[in-house]
């Protein structure tokens, strides 16, 4: 977002600094190759920090970022991810939210082309506490699970009828193809993202047990 003099301000320099330093550290993991991938921050109630579409996220610097407002359109020019609506639709949603990471983490992907279920479900695992409202390793963890599309508009409305259903809904994936985390900070998000890929590592370990 510009200021008068045509730089960008303060809040939108310090949250493109978190979210690059993010992407490094996502990308070291290998959770964003090939450019894959998409980070957002809140800077107001109707305006959205977003990365700009096909940058390699491991690789940002604040020129990677621009912002939109809550239907997704560049305030400031520029190309938004791909994806921008489904980042958007969060903050449209859920006035708590302040960041979103989307990651095309490896056991997102192998765990939702090897199951067909529309839902992954977790229960018994101590890192559940790590989503905000489990305090429990005895509760029930459902993530839903979409069928990929490159029509993120019809994408987005099928994940604002499931929020309709289950507005506490902590995450999703999307099958083959990736996960979103979203947060009241960028550090909350980073965890869930964290315990998420942990729970599918494990549920894709488990699978091999049985073997
Ligand atoms: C090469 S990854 C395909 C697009 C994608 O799924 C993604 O996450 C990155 O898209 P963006 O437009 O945000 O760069
Ligand atoms: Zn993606």
């Amino acid at each position: 977002m510009s200021t008068e003099e045509g730089g960008l301000n303060s809040d939108f320099l310090a949250k493109a600094r978190a979210l690059a330093a993010t992407g490094r550290e996502l990308h070291a993991r290998g959770w964003v190759p090939a450019t894959s991938g998409n980070f957002s921050m809140r800077l107001s109630d109707n305006s959205v920090l977003v990365t700009a579409s096909g940058r390699h996220k491991g690789r940002l610097d604040e020129q990677d970022f621009l912002a939109v407002d809550l239907a997704g359109r560049p305030i400031d020019g520029g190309k938004p991810s791909a994806e921008t609506l489904l980042h958007t639709q969060l903050y449209a949603r859920f006035p708590e939210v302040n960041a979103a990471l989307h990651c095309h983490t490896p056991a997102s992907t192998v765990l939702t082309m090897h199951r067909p279920d529309s839902e992954l479900t977790f229960e018994g695992y101590e890192l559940q506490k790590a989503f905000a409202g489990f305090s429990s390793h005895e509760s029930t963890l459902s993530i839903p699970v979409f069928d990929n599309t490159q029509d993120i508009a019809a994408l987005a409305a099928d994940v604002d009828r499931y929020f309709d259903r289950v507005p506490d809904c902590p995450a999703y994936v999307i099958r083959g193809h990736g996960v979103y985390c979203w947060g009241d900070s960028l550090d909350a998000c980073h965890r869930e993202l964290e315990a998420l890929d942990f729970l599918f590592q494990c549920a894709l370990e488990m699978e091999r047990l049985r073997r």
